[in-house]
């Protein structure tokens, strides 16, 4: 995932939510990035025209759920590629966010539930043993001012499982709770089961369990550091130009 050696001038980028956890460390990255120049940034309340004003080509997006599509309807008016690593898109977003690239078709958005390539990894690995187990479960941790749950590397690895298991014949695992506390099996993300756990001291953590007679099976990846997050955003970058309409999912990109 490093820079290719080129005479080309720089992607010109834009950064949205500058001032985040996320939004700083892809700030640095950036910047850092020699075929790339950081060319606006938009903190919660500036105007989105300074993104166009600076003519970025690409618009990178670390804010918030409830401010992401708003960000988006002006990238694809404005005819900028967008790389998004913000959560929050269930099938509704994603179905809203097609109907906007389908009057642009030179047009690239990709959307990235995890951006971590271990993270991304997992997921797949997760796709690939679901059809052998009876059951499956996720359980994320996250640092405790992260203010969606369940993660959305979390849904999105549950919504890889529930196809895997659909695609191999397999209906909901057998579960014989009938009593408890609300909540205590989680939730229910197309019918896998999903735990969330907030910590200070985490980062961004992820298990996903299959269980069948006699043997279980643990897959379980750690974001220790945001850095971690820093070469696939880079990578998006470098090719949603190229990728015209919308991809979501890292594992597209690289072609795992
Ligand atoms: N895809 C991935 O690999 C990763 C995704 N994320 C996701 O990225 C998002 C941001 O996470 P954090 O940086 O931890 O959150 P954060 O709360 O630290 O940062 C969000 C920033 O966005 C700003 N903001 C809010 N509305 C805005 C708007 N309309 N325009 C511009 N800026 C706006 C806020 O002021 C804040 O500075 C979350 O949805 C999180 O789940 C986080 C880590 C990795
Ligand atoms: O908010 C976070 O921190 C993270 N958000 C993403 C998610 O919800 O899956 C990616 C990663 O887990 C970190």
């Amino acid at each position: 995932m490093t820079a290719p050696a080129s005479s080309e001038a720089p992607i010109r980028v834009a950064v949205l939510g500058p001032d985040g956890r996320m939004g700083a460390q892809t700030v640095r990255a950036v910047e850092a990035a020699a075929d790339m120049e950081l060319v606006a940034t938009v903190g919660s309340g500036d105007s989105l025209s300074a993104v166009t004003d600076a003519k970025a080509t690409v618009v990178i997006d670390f804010t918030r759920p409830d401010a992401v599509m708003d960000n988006l309807r002006f990238a694809v008016d404005a005819g900028l590629h967008a790389v998004v690593g913000t959560t929050g898109f269930d099938d509704e977003r994603i179905a809203t966010l097609s109907g906007w690239l389908a009057g642009k078709p030179d047009l690239g958005v990709l959307i990235a539930p995890n951006f971590a390539l271990g993270a991304v990894l997992a997921m797949r690995f997760a796709q690939q043993a679901a059809r052998f187990y009876d059951a499956a479960e996720v359980i994320e941790l996250h640092h405790n001012r992260k203010a969606d749950a369940p993660s959305g590397t979390a849904a999105h690895t549950a919504r890889l499982i529930a196809l895997a298991r659909a695609d191999a014949g397999r209906g909901p695992a057998a579960d014989a709770t009938t009593s408890g506390i609300e909540g205590a099996r989680g939730a229910d993300v197309d019918d896998v089961r999903v735990h969330s756990v907030r910590l200070p001291g985490l980062v961004a953590h992820e298990e996903i369990l299959f269980g069948a007679e006699g043997e279980t099976l643990t897959i379980r990846h750690d974001s220790l550091d945001r850095v971690s997050f820093m070469p696939g955003v880079l990578l998006g970058v470098r090719t949603v130009g190229s990728r015209p309409g919308l991809t979501v999912g890292l594992e597209n990109v690289l072609d795992l």
